[in-house]
């Protein structure tokens, strides 16, 4: 019995212990929730076992079992009370680690099914209130994200910066931005005027932007490229020199352009300026020169189907047109010799009468044209077909001789040199040349290499008289000008032998003059 009472002494001190110090923790729980959390846990720790050591302690206190029992109950009744008291205490602080706690209290307890219950339906309804706080922040937070997800995001989201206490400076930076974000502000609080966004919603929401935020504030921080300015250094020369030069080889280019324009012009323009002489209009206009109309010709009285109408007799029979007035002319052209340098000349036996000029003008045409023998001389539009001095003997008094060409033909540089060279030579050493027919292209005047034979046959002392051909291609008031430019640019050559004859081969006009020039001199010469 001894053990009996010392055993219920301890249990019974044990009691008064636990007892007191929950009674104590009664008026304690407002002041400190841990003695809750101590009561609780003893319950935990002792688990089912409590009634049983509680209504040891009661018999030991001399209680009979009933009073026993009943005071265990109360016992349990002062801890379920407790418990109300607690869970008070825990709605109004709200402390979630304590809701859990008393969650667990709950639901390990061995106190009655009614008070677990309550228990259980107390927690639940703490839960589903904890439960509307959250989704009430996670709508808040879901307003945000997508103000911050809509086209100017960047501003609002530094704009919840902001507010979650970030530095604002940088917003100022832009008026333009600030404005933006002071209407986003005015947007997100009328939408969300409810809530206000706590420092912890606000970290949760940086927290769920995260890294994109992050982007995005990056970006905003990143500098807007400025646009490249090319600086030129008023010092650095290179490529100013580099354009003026250009510019200046482009502007002397464009002035010797102007020049030679101007000077054309100038050329054209003094051309018609030229007044030909009376003499030489006259001439133009006895002779039918220059471009005419077949009606005219007919009504002049000449036959057009004709090769050379213009060198027959007008109104003239079949009999009469053959007739050459000159009677030198009237003899056989022959061919007797061709030579390609000087030494291959043919002894000097007639005066002669040479035919010299740019290829293509029509010498050789000239001299069929003269003799009416069509074909004796090869012509050809393509310059350059004389290549040589060719000889023909008219009759047995008088030499014509066909000199090649110079300037263009279709021949190498070499050969034309050597053709040149090879004129120059007869023109300047053959002793029994009476004239040379200088034949110049009256749509074209006298181009230097002309002048430069001219030059030569003036220092041989060579008699020369300019013959313009082609005459039919120029209108007749050109044919005159050219003549008139001609005689006035050798007026003052000792050589040059005057009037400028004026022919041409196709239509025949002014060929029957130059007979008669020509006549003259074969009827006078001498050797
Ligand atoms: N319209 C017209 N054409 C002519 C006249 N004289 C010659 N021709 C043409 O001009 C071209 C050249 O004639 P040519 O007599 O061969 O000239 P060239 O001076 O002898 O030429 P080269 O022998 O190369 O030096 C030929 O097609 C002739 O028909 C003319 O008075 N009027
Ligand atoms: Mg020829």
């Amino acid at each position: 019995m001894s053990t009996e009472a010392n055993l219920r002494h301890r249990l019974t001190k044990k009691l008064k212990i636990s007892v007191g110090n929950s009674r104590h923790s009664t008026g304690g729980i407002k002041k400190s929730p841990r003695r809750l959390d101590d009561d609780t846990s003893l319950k935990r720790g002792n688990g089912g076992k409590l009634n049983s050591k509680r209504s040891k302690v009661d018999v030991s206190s001399n209680f009979d079992r009933r009073k026993k029992t009943s005071y265990a109950d109360q016992v349990i009744h002062e801890g379920i009370l407790l418990h109300e008291n607690a869970k008070s205490l825990s709605r109004k602080n709200l402390s979630s680690k304590k809701q859990n706690q008393v969650k667990f209290d709950g639901s390990g307890g061995s106190i009655s099914d009614k008070s677990v219950r309550s228990m259980w339906v107390s927690n639940r309804l703490r839960k589903a209130t904890s439960e509307i706080k959250r989704s009430s922040h996670r709508i808040t937070d879901a307003l945000e994200s997508v103000e911050v997800s809509d086209g100017k995001g960047r501003t609002k989201a530094n704009k919840v910066n902001k507010i979650a206490g970030f530095d604002s400076a940088s917003l100022k930076k832009d008026t333009r931005i600030k404005s933006n974000s002071d209407k986003t502000l005015n947007q997100s609080q009328s939408n969300c005027a409810e809530v206000q966004p706590s420092p912890s919603v606000m970290r949760k929401a940086r927290d769920k932007r995260g890294f994109a935020d992050d982007d995005k504030e990056d970006l905003d921080v990143q500098p807007k490229k400025s646009k490249r300015v090319i600086r030129i250094d008023p010092n650095d020369i290179s490529n100013k020199r580099l354009d003026d030069g250009i510019l200046m080889n482009e502007g002397l280019k464009d002035k010797k352009r102007d020049s030679e324009k101007n000077a054309e012009m100038s050329k054209n323009a003094q051309f018609r300026a030229i007044k030909p002489s009376p003499s030489i209009q006259s001439f133009v206009e006895d002779n039918l020169l220059g471009r005419r109309r077949l009606i005219e010709l007919r009504r002049a009285g000449y036959n057009v189907e004709l090769s050379a109408p213009l060198d027959n007799i007008p109104f003239s029979t079949s009999s009469e047109r053959e007739r050459i007035e000159e009677n030198i002319f009237r003899n056989k052209l022959t061919f007797f010799a061709a030579a390609k340098v000087s030494s291959s000349f043919p002894p000097l036996d007639l005066p002669e009468i040479a035919f010299a000029g740019r290829s293509n003008v029509g010498k050789s045409s000239l001299l069929n044209s003269l003799t009416r023998q069509w074909g004796v001389v090869r012509t050809s539009d393509k310059p350059g077909l004389t290549q040589s001095i060719n000889f023909f003997n008219l009759g047995s008094k008088l030499c014509l001789v066909d000199l090649p060409g110079y300037g263009f033909a279709y021949a190498k540089e070499e050969v034309k040199d050597a053709w040149e060279e090879l004129v120059k030579e007869y023109v300047s050493t053959r002793v029994g040349l009476k004239r040379v027919c200088l034949l110049i292209d009256t749509k074209w005047g006298m181009k230097p290499r002309d002048h430069e034979l001219v030059d030569l046959m003036e220092r041989s002392q060579t008699k020369y008289q300019i013959m313009l051909t082609k005459t039919d291609m120029v209108f007749p008031m050109d044919v005159a000008r050219r003549a008139m430019q001609i005689e006035e640019t050798l007026k003052a050559n000792k050589s040059a032998v005057q009037p400028v004859m004026m022919v041409s081969s196709k239509s025949g006009a002014g060929i029957q003059c130059l007979r008669t020039v020509l006549g003259k001199i074969a009827r006078f010469a001498k050797l």
